[in-house]
Parts: C-alpha cells; structure tokens; sequence
C-alpha cells in the first residue's frame, strides 16, 4: 500500500473528535492493507516506527529535510525498511549512514508525508491514547469481538503483533497468545475510592486489604536461571537491579512471574522517596540504595498460568514461593481491621491501602473496581503542556505549569490547570533544564512542550471552569513529583477530572 493512504488516515483520525469516525476510519485502512503491511501500519498509527523508538533526534530529522516529492509514490514497505535500516544503524560511520537513508526517504516523500514522517519520527505522533480505539478498530477489521483482541493485546503488550494474528489467524490465533514467561504483561490496575468505607461496602469483607506502597511497580519473570524485570510500561530493568535478579534466583521454584513493588529503605526502615526509587532504573546509577521487592501477585508459578484464578488462589501460590517478600496484607478483615490496617499504613511512611476482591482474576492491563485504592489525599497524574517563565525569586526558570488530562478518545489532551505550589527549587532547576527537550513552541511567556512528561498533582477537587476548554478545573493543585515510570497513556481522563467537581 501507497503511504500516502495511511498520512491521509491519520490526519483524517487527528481531526476528528468522534472515537465513532475513529475506529470505522482505522478499521476501513486495516481491511485493504496486505498481509506485511500491517505490523508498520498498526505501529505508526500509534505513533511509533515498528522498530521502537529509533534514537533519531529533531536535530537529525530537520538535516534530512529535502525538497519534497511532486508524486506520492513511497510504499509503507519502503519506509518500513528505511526505518528499518535506520534503527539497525550501529558502530563507526552509522551517523552518517543515518543521515543518508533518511535524506534519500523524505526525497521521496510529497510534503504532507514529509511532515508524518517527521512527526512520527520525532515523538510528536505518539498516541499512546489511541490504544483502546486501535483495538476495537483490529477487532472491527477482523470481525472479531472486542474482548480476545484486548486480552491478546495485554499479554503480548504489542499493537502490531496483535493486529498481525487478529487479521491473519483470527480468533484461534488469538487464543494461542498466551502469558510467556520472560515477556511482560501489561499490569492490572487500581480504581480510585473516595473512602476506605465506601471500597469496604462495595466489595465486601471478601478482600484483601495491603499496604499501598510508594515505590514502583516490579514484574519479575524467571524461567530457570533466567530473570527478567520489567517496569509498569514494561521496560525491561533486569540490567539495573541485580539484587532482584538475585533474589528470585533463590526462590523455591523452577519457573514464576511476580507482581509487586520495589522500594529502597532508610536505615530505620521508612520508604525513601519514590524519586530515590526511580532513579534505581536508569542506566547505569550508584548502586548504594538496595531495592526491596514487595510481592502482591503471583501470575504464573511452574508451569500454571494464573491469571484467570481468583486472587485468593493466586495469592496462595505467591505464600509458596516468596512468603517472606510479600507485602503486608490482611485477608478477610473486619471494617474495624481494615481501620487499623489503613492507619498502620500511613503511620509507617506509605501512601495509603489497596482494597482487593479476593474473588477477583488479574485483569491484565485493567483499570477495574476489584482493586481500589484509598489515600488520604486526592491525586491525579496529568501531563505538562507547557511552563511560565518564573518572576521575581524565580526569574530565569521554568516555573507554573500548564497541565492537561487525557482525551480517552485520542484528541488532543485537555488543559485542566496551572500551578507552580510544590515545585521545589531543585525541581525548577530539573524543569528549567529538561523542558527544552520536549518544546514544542514558546513565546515571551511560556515554553509549550510536546505531551510526554506526567506529572503526579494532589489536590483539594475539581470546579466548574469558564476559562479551561474542559469546563472544569483544578482547585488548590500542588505538584507532588514527576512519573517517570508513566507515558501519557497513564494520564487521567477528562473525566475523571470532571468526577471530582462537586454535587
Ligand atoms: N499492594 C499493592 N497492590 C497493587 N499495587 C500497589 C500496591 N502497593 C503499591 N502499589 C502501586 O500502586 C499502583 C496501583 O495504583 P494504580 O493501579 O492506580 O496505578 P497508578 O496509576 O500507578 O497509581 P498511583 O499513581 O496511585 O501509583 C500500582 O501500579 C503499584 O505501583
């Protein structure tokens, strides 16, 4: 197929608001796209070449600028192989080698593919939001319902992949996906619960109530010797903590995959702060804080796939092989101990109680009601738009931010507010630095950044708003710490923003 096909569908789904128009618009692409196409179709759809993220900066996309093409001529293969190349580039001479295949494809290129391709290559077309209307639109392709792509999709944590088998194996192809040890699966997710005893009265004393620890969520695979770790948008960190490597090694099994949370510890005990956590993950960092895993969840132990078991089996099967690295739970509590459970919770340093059906399978990659999550305050993780340039003590920084919640259809994201209560002088200084990296545009007020950074805001609620396009916004918005473990498809919705408006 023409490439010219697949810009004109995505300017056609950037344009609409109707998640409708959407899904029939992607579905009609997917139909007519030959067997090979589809794995770079589905990828760049959602924003990304199908190699990954190729490393090419703006920088490197603006020197291969050429005068465009008169004829739409370029087929998704050639670019698919260009990028191909590009990604594959590696050793002495790749820059320039670089720079050569990518001049030769925007030659080729008219001037509205140009721009995808820019767009695609620099970040910019990146929907992560786009997933849930990608999904239905394979299922719609392939004349399959909604439910056996999404849960393939979960478990391979590959649109493209999923995309391929829907529409050339249908639903037995499907089925055949299965959890494998040493792939991640996409992580089950948690519901806001405004109070401990509204989770309590809407899932009963049937539940597991645990610590809700603030550090960053671990899956850790092991098959044999082998262990892998991944993150919650499952990037993969075995190279960054050893010290889990290891300690699943001694874990009595022959093969397992875990679900917790890793924290680093004061020497009293307490959590260190989540950024102390996180910076355990990046590539090569002081190894002096020691990561402690936390358990809660046991998806696959020697050779029995778990996760459609309730959790009461799954969390006997994870007392069989890491009782000592489980989280602190209590089963089948009364509401008084669950009380309890929850105050011992924020007086050892933590950020609240999960509420959880013991009934319940792991709905992979699910924001569902059988888990809750109570703390004390309200938060929201929403994504910088952009930042003012500070005055008076904080002149020459990056200081109020702009912040947008998600469109769950894949619009662009809506401004919901602006703060600069929290940002600690080390943060403006990170900002000050950082921003740049992403900017989109600026004026003589503000800097306007590509949606990428989530930022995690406590605050009081939601108000009617006038001013923000949303007609809704924050009160009393403080920022509590950036979410480098979160892509803006973890951003909050609109509407969850609009839930907190009072009456
Ligand atoms: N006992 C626990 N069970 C499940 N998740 C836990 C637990 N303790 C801490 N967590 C962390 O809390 C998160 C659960 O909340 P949620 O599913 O809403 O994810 P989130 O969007 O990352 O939330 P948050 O911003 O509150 O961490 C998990 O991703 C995990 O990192």
């Amino acid at each position: 197929m023409l490439l010219h096909r697949i810009v004109d569908t995505s300017a056609e789904i950037g344009a609409t608001r109707s998640r409708t128009a959407k899904i029939a618009g992607i579905a009609a692409l997917l139909a007519e796209l030959g067997s090979g196409d589809i794995a770079p179709v589905v990828a760049w759809l959602a924003g990304e070449p199908r190699q990954g993220r190729t490393g090419i900066g703006w920088r490197t996309v603006q020197a291969a600028q050429a005068p465009p093409a008169a004829q739409a001529e370029l087929t998704v293969a050639t670019v698919d192989a260009a990028l191909g190349e590009v990604a594959a580039a590696a050793g002495p001479g790749s820059a320039g080698h670089r720079r050569a295949v990518l001049t030769a494809l925007f030659a080729a290129a008219t001037e509205p593919e140009q721009r995808f391709l820019t767009r695609l290559l620099t970040g910019e077309l990146r929907q992560g939001a786009l997933e849930g209307v990608m999904t239905e639109a394979i299922a719609a392709a392939a004349g399959l319902p909604g439910e056996p792509v999404r849960r393939a999709l979960m478990l391979s944590g590959s649109l493209p992949e999923t995309a391929r088998v829907a529409l050339g194996d249908g639903a037995d192809g499907l089925a055949r996906i299965r959890l494998a040890v040493g792939r991640g699966v996409r992580p089950m997710l948690a519901s806001p619960a405004e109070t401990l005893t509204d989770a309590y009265a809407e899932l009963g004393p049937g539940v597991s109530v645990e610590y809700k620890l603030d550090g960053a969520r671990i899956q850790v695979h092991r098959d044999g010797a082998a262990v892998r770790v991944f993150t919650r948008t499952l990037r993969d960190i075995t190279e960054s903590v050893p010290e889990l490597v290891e300690l699943a090694r001694t874990l009595p099994c022959r093969s397992v995959v875990l679900d917790g949370e890793t924290l680093a510890l004061t020497d009293s005990g307490r959590p260190r702060p989540f950024q102390e956590t996180m910076s355990r993950f990046g590539a090569e960092r002081a190894r002096e804080l020691v990561l402690h895993p936390y358990f809660f969840d046991c998806l696959h132990l020697d050779g029995a796939d778990l996760l459609d078991e309730p959790l009461a089996e799954r969390l006997a099967a994870l007392d069989r092989v890491a009782a000592a690295h489980r989280i602190p739970s209590v089963q089948h509590p009364s509401p008084e101990v669950a009380e309890q459970q929850f105050a011992a919770a924020l007086a050892a340093g933590h950020e609240g109680v999960m509420l959880k059906s013991l009934d319940a399978p792991y709905a992979a990659g699910r924001r569902g009601r059988a888990w809750q999550k109570v703390k004390p305050a309200h938060t929201l993780d929403l994504v910088v738009l952009g930042a003012e340039w500070g005055y008076g003590r904080r002149t020459g920084w990056l200081s109020n931010l702009h912040l947008g919640a998600r469109d769950p259809d894949g619009g662009a994201p809506v401004m919901v507010g602006k703060t600069f209560k929290g940002l600690t002088d080390a943060l403006l200084r990170w900002q000050t630095a950082e921003f740049p990296r992403y900017e989109r545009a600026r004026d003589q007020h503000a800097v306007y950044l590509r949606p990428e950074l989530v930022v995690e805001i406590e605050l009081d609620g939601a108000q009617v708003s006038t001013r923000y396009p949303g007609g809704v916004a924050l009160r009393f918005a403080r920022v509590l710490r950036y979410r480098p473990d979160k892509t803006y498809a973890d951003v909050d919705t609109i509407d969850a923003v609009r839930a907190l408006r009072p009456g």
